[in-house]
């Protein structure tokens, strides 16, 4: 089903259903950006060219060029951060244990902080043990910002935008972050230039080997080059670590918080969980392996389970590149499409009793034959999410930390919850948990 409307004289499509993707917009071999002010323009002062909001030949040339930096071998080195920050978040909650419910929505979301800090910059900044730093706060603060404008057309217009209160407060936050990126990108340079002086000096020696440092996204963009062998500039490089910071913590922190809630609702899907961990990690509190994760197959399901009915992304668009039909409609080159992954997701043809929670709907058999467009958590086709396997792996590793301590209740209503749509979905009221 689709809903026409109009934007200005723009034309605007809705797409609520899966086969309505194949043709249009996720598939085509010439992605373009979202080149709409709700969704992509707000994001513009803090990561003008970064690929999420670059288009056409400037897209391409930074997914080629970034796409190693998700390798496999990669997201494996960084499992050790995941452990770690992950205990540090249980021994935060530990507190709570048999006392009052408590919203636990901002410790996961410090957690996804750190990690995503220690990942993309290789920087700890110790968010779930200092929120008040001022870093932490402007993440936090331009969040709100974002959210604000993207609701208040008032403040749409770039050139207005700097002379309200909250475009002042805007640049006074952007400074912040920028001045604490770029020296981390600085000191990072200077360290990975030491490693190359080290690595020349030990290989003249020939004995020792040099002492092996955990990579960060910034040292793999600090080498990385295009075809013609050019290297990123440091401002390219500070809007990718910006995007991964913004992009890849939000996002996370709400699946996780989603997952928790669904679980603490549903006892007898977090019994299998348990049941689960204790297969494959029996009494021993030991860290978390990628061999563990591959085991845990159950609550993979629920990941994926959480993510259909709470996608962290509720709605995403591209512009068509030539025109095309869609069920009779014929939509013209250059129309906003907007996928709405919250609607697809509940296509009861699909995903029969759509506001339940089955996380079995995702075991194998259950999703043989599924239309590949009808689960879209993390959009599809070229211009999907890069970040999609590390955050699968930071998910699984920090829930399964979590519920390897912790069983988890709510009396939360699903009404409760002030559900929020906005770029990315949010319970405005938080996750009332109780241990
Ligand atoms: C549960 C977690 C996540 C979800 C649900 C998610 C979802 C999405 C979606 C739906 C898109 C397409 C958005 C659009 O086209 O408007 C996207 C793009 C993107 N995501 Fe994620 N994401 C997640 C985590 C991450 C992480 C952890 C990172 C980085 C470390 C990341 C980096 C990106 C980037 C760079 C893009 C732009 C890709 C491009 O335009 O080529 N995401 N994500």
């Amino acid at each position: 089903m689709y809903e026409k409307c109009y934007k200005s004289l723009e034309p605007l499509f809705t797409v609520i259903s899966e086969d309505g993707l194949t043709k249009t917009t996720l598939s085509t071999a010439v992605p373009q950006t979202i080149y709409c002010f709700f969704f992509g323009e707000v994001f513009l002062y803090l990561i003008s060219n970064a690929l999420f909001c670059s288009t056409g030949d400037k897209w391409r040339s930074r997914r080629k060029m970034i796409t190693p930096t998700f390798h496999f071998t990669i997201l494996a080195d960084f499992l050790e951060v995941m452990n770690k920050q992950a205990n540090i978040l249980v021994d935060n909650l530990e507190k709570h244990v048999d006392k009052e419910p408590f919203d636990c929505f901002l410790d996961i979301a410090l957690c996804a902080l750190d990690i995503i800090c220690e990942t993309a910059m290789g920087k700890n900044v110790g968010a779930q043990n200092n929120r008040d730093s001022e870093y932490v706060r402007a993440i936090y603060k331009m969040s709100d910002l974002i959210h604000h404008r993207q609701k208040s057309p008032w403040l749409w217009s770039n050139l207005m935008y700097p002379m309200f209160q909250e475009g002042r407060e805007q640049t006074r936050n952007l400074k912040i972050l920028h001045s604490f990126t770029d020296n981390v990108i600085a000191e990072k340079a200077r360290e990975v230039e030491n490693d190359t002086q080290q690595k020349d000096d030990f290989d003249d020696n020939c004995e020792q080997s040099v002492p092996k440092r955990r990579r960060a996204f910034l040292d793999m963009l600090l080498s990385t080059t295009d075809d013609e062998g050019n290297k990123l500039s440091y401002m390219d490089i500070r809007e990718e670590v910006d995007t991964f910071m913004f992009e890849g913590h939000d996002t996370t922190a709400a699946a996780m918080n989603w997952a928790i809630y669904l679980l603490g609702c549903h006892p007898e899907a977090q019994n299998k969980v348990h049941r689960e961990l204790d297969e494959v990690f029996g009494n021993c509190d030991r860290p978390v392996t990628m061999d563990d994760l591959k085991k845990l197959r159950y609550l993979e399901c629920v990941v994926k389970e959480a993510l259909r009915l709470f996608p962290s992304v509720p709605f995403f668009a591209r512009t068509t590149s030539e025109d095309c039909h869609i069920r009779g409609f014929k939509i013209p080159k250059a129309t906003e499409v907007i996928v709405i992954p919250y609607v697809l997701h509940r296509e009861p043809e699909i995903f029969p009793d759509p506001e339940e929670f089955r996380p079995e709907r995702f075991f194998p058999e259950n999703s043989k034959g599924r239309h590949p467009y009808a689960y879209v958590p993390f959009s599809a086709g070229p211009r999907n999410c890069i970040g999609q396997r590390f955050a699968q792996m930071e998910e699984k590793a920090v829930l399964a930390i979590i519920l390897r301590r912790f069983w988890v209740e709510t009396s939360q209503e699903r009404e409760g919850l002030g559900l929020v749509g906005e770029l990315i979905l949010r319970p405005n009221k938080g996750i009332w948990i109780q241990l």
